[in-house]
């Protein structure tokens, strides 16, 4: 199943290509390298390798007009100006969790095709999706027309799950931080969550998410006390989850608001994170009110 816009559906098929070789690649390269990315972060090898292999294939794709990736300080131009013609900006957070190399856990890449220039508003995405490098590689996609659930094998995209939906019954919960770093509204709600649901958290955001698409439940990375901020990125990764929940029929939240209408002040904000079924992100917005 093909996406209809044939720039996304290059920039698609670009992404689930590149997958088997990320994932290839990934041997050998589970040092760091002595930099770190604009979020202060160090960089995996790994990192900066995918980095430059997506940067690569996509700023060549013609309706691309911006590239940016967590790993890059400044939004590359590669074409028309997305804030005045028709084309497109993607951008990607290469490797997501890429912390669990070292341990050999679930890691993804993530992105976001945004009709506006960068950093844009996440109701400016025309589709977002993920790869999910677990014990087989699969992506998720969501357009303005649905969610599908792919496998993807040698370079070809095979349909697992039309349609997807997040279950209406929620089974599994995920909350990142130090439960001392927790503002104690957030805590109270964690407590009546953790008593309800069932644990989940794997410590790569793709790995936890897909959990919450295909069992149900929630995930949330909250504001800290030592960091109000939040520690996900809004283009890279709030906007393009938010969206894929949101069209899989779940909600997304920053804590207040949905996270597709949060107006970005620059490319590499950070932003609280809660997505999930609706009535759960519904109590968390009240617990935070
Ligand atoms: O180590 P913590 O604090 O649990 O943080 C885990 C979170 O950080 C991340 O690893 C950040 O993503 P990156 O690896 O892309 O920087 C998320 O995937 C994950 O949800
Ligand atoms: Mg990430
Ligand atoms: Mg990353």
């Amino acid at each position: 199943m093909t996406v209809s816009d044939p720039v996304v559906e290059t920039v698609v098929a670009t992404i689930g290509r590149s997958a088997t070789e990320i994932r290839q690649g990934l041997i050998g390269r589970r040092g760091t390298v002595d930099e770190e990315n604009p979020s202060g972060e160090t960089q995996a090898e790994a990192d900066v390798w995918a980095d430059e292999l997506l940067g690569d294939r996509l700023t060549g794709i013609g309706g691309i007009g911006q590239y940016a990736s967590e790993e890059r300080a400044a939004v590359v131009d590669c074409g028309d100006d997305p804030a005045t013609t028709d084309a497109y900006a993607v951008a990607v957070d290469p490797l997501d969790g890429s912390s669990n190399l070292t341990s050999n856990n679930t890691m993804g890449t993530i992105f976001g095709v945004y009709d506006a220039a960068l950093p844009a508003r996440g109701d400016a995405l025309v589709a977002a999706g993920f790869v999910l490098y677990g014990p087989i590689t699969t992506m998720v996609l969501a357009t303005d027309e649905t969610v599908t659930e792919y496998e993807l094998s040698g370079g070809e995209r095979t349909v697992v799950e039309r349609d997807l939906t997040i279950p209406a019954e929620p089974v599994v919960y995920g909350f990142g931080g130090r439960v001392p770093d927790w503002p104690d509204d957030f805590r109270a709600y964690a407590r009546e969550i953790e008593s309800e649901l069932k644990l989940r958290y794997g410590g790569a955001l793709i790995g936890d998410v897909n959990q919450v698409l295909t069992y149900g439940g929630t995930f949330g990375y909250p504001a800290l006390e030592s960091r109000p901020e939040g520690k996900l990125r809004l283009q890279f990764e709030g906007n393009p989850i938010g969206y894929v929940v949101e069209r899989a029929g779940g909600r997304s939240s920053n804590g207040t608001q949905s996270l597709l209408t949060v107006e970005p002040d620059a490319l590499h904000d950070r932003t609280p994170l809660h997505v999930g079924n609706d009535e759960l992100i519904d109590r968390l917005e009240a617990a935070l009110a």
